[in-house]
């Protein structure tokens, strides 16, 4: 029985279209399908008892799963795109993660034409097992302050790999613990006795035959962390070398070059393309946000309309608790968000293929745009998901608790990402610095892509809204504008106080604050644009668009509520223009809530992959949640094993005390 096929029915746009705008396109959203019920099909894939296992059984698991898939993609000959939907549906963080996702495209970034044919076929057959090892105990955002060095004996032609000091053992990096056989390790390069950057070298850790540490290496698992099952599916590890020597040419010399006789060769590549992989990883997490928070909304709100509280005097059926509108303000601009941070990553996805197309081609000019896009808006979609999990939690009341929920170890396994790849304060501080430097280049300098708007200071300086109506709010050239306005007001009052220091370094960590709101507002105004940029694309099927339209509006304006501070403060609204989008907010909410349902429909995502009870899509939630808990291990005997020893004797003495 199908407990939402009223709310299906109250929907008024047609569903499977909006999978498709959700996908992407026809052939990503068959591509996704195929393999979501691939995985929800295949028991191997299991994974509702993950929170109840042990540590080391847990890992075998994984590593039970990531073999299965991997079988899958050699078996059914699967390609790139469609193993990576199997990653996804499986749903576990694995030491596969690290090895695709940053191991090879490090090389593939940061290697020499010669190095890649040496290392991608080995690594593309899982010949090898490879990680990134740059993070150490007493560094990790500061990359410039890793302490692992990498000495050149020109004796020897090789590089010793060595870990002075207790903070300079490697920490953190995924897949290193005990799968991976070899590492990309950052590490300071000493030609000479003198010190030339942080570089990445290719470095074996263990033995190819029996998979014991090699001589000099000290390698483990750094411990369990946040959460039951979650993160701890994967092997974190810590990494110390003792004068451990490698060929020469196993330093990634795309950027660098280190010849026979100790010289250094600076090729015209810029440096920072040592950091190049960090770019590619933060585009990606800014796709997967889109996919953790539409997650918990499909969850959140299956079960408000499911569940019912108060309202009812005569004996009829209770509130369903999505109608209270306190409850459509904390879902609904989540669900919003969940569109938008689709949208925007479909976008930086094209940018960052773009720069990657440019890059292979030696065109770096466009770099910098990517990195403070990639930076800021990881940053940005990783912290508003972090928090709307747990907004969600909260919205399905005390059952959101429940492992059950599936929002538990969502909240878990996501959290990291406000860390990982960079820490979320970190990155929004170099958007800042990219946003200072466009203010202050321009007066000879046109700025372009995400910051052309700043090309218009001074007009959007001087204009105010002019937003007369709550309706007048239903206008994308008002909300753009508004963003626009607010974004380039803040960055020049910055800028301007910036300029009062004589050092700009010690304004930039005084100001460092404020900054931070600067480029929140930039990258804002950017998710914002490029909703509104894909509702100007051809969006087939009824009422999808109006639908998606609606979605935009409510992620627009409820921004701007909950920083009308900031529109004040700059003067681009005044208290009543705020005010009527607000009134005009309420107007949405009432206009999402016949869709709701449809819409994370929309998502398309099987029970398997929600692993939830509250989210199932028959909306069946109080008989599963029953038979569950029944499933418990504690409930396998009525008596459980410890009563007899420590229980019992608590009661007897009870008993024997009652008696005196
Ligand atoms: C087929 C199967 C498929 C399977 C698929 C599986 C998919 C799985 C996906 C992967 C899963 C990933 C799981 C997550 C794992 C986490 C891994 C990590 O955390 S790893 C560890 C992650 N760790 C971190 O993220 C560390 C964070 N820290 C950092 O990135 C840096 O230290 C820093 C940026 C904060 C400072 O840098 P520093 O050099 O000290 O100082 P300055 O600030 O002065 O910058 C100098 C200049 O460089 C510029 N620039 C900077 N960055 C970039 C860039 N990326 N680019 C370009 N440019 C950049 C900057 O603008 C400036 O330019 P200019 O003004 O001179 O023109
Ligand atoms: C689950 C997980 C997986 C990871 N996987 C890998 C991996 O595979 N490979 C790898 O190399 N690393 C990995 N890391 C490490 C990760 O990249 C770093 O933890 C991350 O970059 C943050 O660095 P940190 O730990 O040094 O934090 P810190 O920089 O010490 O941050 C501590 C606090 O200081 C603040 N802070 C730091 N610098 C500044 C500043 N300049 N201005 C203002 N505030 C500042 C931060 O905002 C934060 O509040 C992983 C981490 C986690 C949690």
């Amino acid at each position: 029985m199908d407990y939402l096929s009223d709310e299906r029915k109250k929907s008024d746009f047609d569903v499977e279209a909006m999978k498709v705008a959700w996908a992407g396109s026809i052939q990503e959203f068959q591509l996704s399908d195929r393999m979501a019920k691939l995985v929800a099909n295949d028991p191997v894939f299991e994974k509702f008892t993950r929170p109840m296992l042990g540590r080391k059984e847990l890992l075998k698991n994984t590593l039970r799963k990531s073999a299965h898939a991997w079988k899958l993609i050699i078996d059914l000959r699967l390609s790139e795109e469609e193993a990576k939907w199997l990653r996804l549906y499986v749903d576990e963080p694995a030491y596969t993660d690290l090895h695709w996702g940053m191991f090879i495209p490090a090389i593939e970034g940061q290697g020499t034409e010669e190095q890649k044919k040496k290392w991608l076929p080995l690594a593309k057959k899982m010949q090898i097992i490879g990680c990134y090892a740059q993070t150490e105990l007493g560094h990790g955002s500061n990359v410039q302050g890793l302490e692992t060095t990498a000495t050149f004996d020109t004796r020897t032609d090789e590089f010793i790999m060595h870990s002075p000091t207790l903070t300079s053992s490697k920490w953190w990096p995924g897949g290193l613990g005990k799968l991976s056989t070899h590492a990309v390790v950052y590490a300071r390069l000493i030609v000479g006795g003198q010190f030339h950057g942080v570089h990445g070298f290719i470095v074996q850790l263990r033995s190819l035959e029996d998979h014991s540490p090699l001589p000099g290496i000290t390698v483990g698992d750094i411990g369990l962390k946040f959460g039951n099952g979650a993160y701890n599916t994967m092997d974190n590890g810590v990494l110390r070398f003792d004068h451990v020597r490698i060929p020469r040419n196993q330093m990634l010399m795309r950027v660098s070059q280190v010849t026979k006789e100790g010289k250094i060769m600076q090729s015209d590549v810029p440096r920072q393309l040592i950091y190049g992989t960090m770019v590619y990883v933060r585009q990606t997490i800014v796709a997967d946000a889109s996919k953790a928070l539409s997650r918990a909304v499909c969850i959140a709100t299956r079960y408000s309309a499911v569940r019912r509280q108060f309202g009812s005097r005569d004996g009829g059926p209770e509130t369903q608790v999505i109608d209270y509108k306190t409850q459509q303000s904390r879902l609904f601009p989540l669900l919003a968000s969940a569109y938008a941070f689709r949208f925007v990553s479909e976008w930086l996805k094209s940018l960052y293929l773009d720069v990657k197309q440019r890059l292979e081609a030696n065109e770096f000019s466009t770099l910098p745009e990517a990195h403070a896009c990639t930076a800021g808006l990881k940053s940005l979609t990783t912290t508003a998901t972090a928090d709307g999990i747990e907004e969600c939690r909260k919205l399905c009341g005390g059952h959101g608790y429940l492992v059950s929920s599936g929002l538990p170890e969502l909240f878990a396994v996501y959290i990291p990402a406000c860390t990982y790849e960079g820490d979320n304060v970190v990155l929004m501080l170099q958007v800042a610095r990219f946003l200072v430097k466009t203010v202050s280049e321009l007066g000879h300098k046109k700025p372009v892509g995400t910051t052309a708007y700043m090309g218009r200071v001074a007009s959007l300086m001087q204009k105010n809204s002019a937003v007369q109506t709550a309706e007048g709010w239903l206008n994308p050239g008002a909300v753009v504008e508004a963003f626009e306005s607010r974004a380039a007001r803040m960055a020049v009052r910055c800028a301007q106080e910036l300029a009062k220091f004589g050092n700009p370094e010690e304004g930039f960590a005084e100001l460092a604050v404020d900054l931070v709101e600067v480029a929140v507002s930039h990258c804002q105004l950017i998710v914002v644009t490029k909703f509104f940029e894909k509702l100007q694309q051809d969006i087939p099927g009824k009422g999808v668009k109006e639908s998606l339209e609606v979605l935009c509006y409510v992620y627009a304006l409820f921004l701007l509520h909950k920083h009308q501070g900031d529109f004040l403060a700059t003067g681009y609204l005044t208290p009543k223009q705020a005010s009527l989008a607000n009134a005009q907010l309420r107007t949405l909410y009432s206009k999402v809530r016949p869709n709701a349902i449809a819409l994370v429909d929309s998502f398309s995502y099987t029970d398997h992959y929600l692993g939830s009870i509250l989210g199932r899509y028959d909306g069946n939630v109080y008989p599963k949640l029953y038979e569950a808990a029944w499933e418990d291990p504690l409930n396998d005997s009525d008596v459980i094993d410890g009563f007899h020893q420590y229980v019992q004797p608590i009661l007897k003495q009870r008993l024997h005390s009652a008696k005196l």
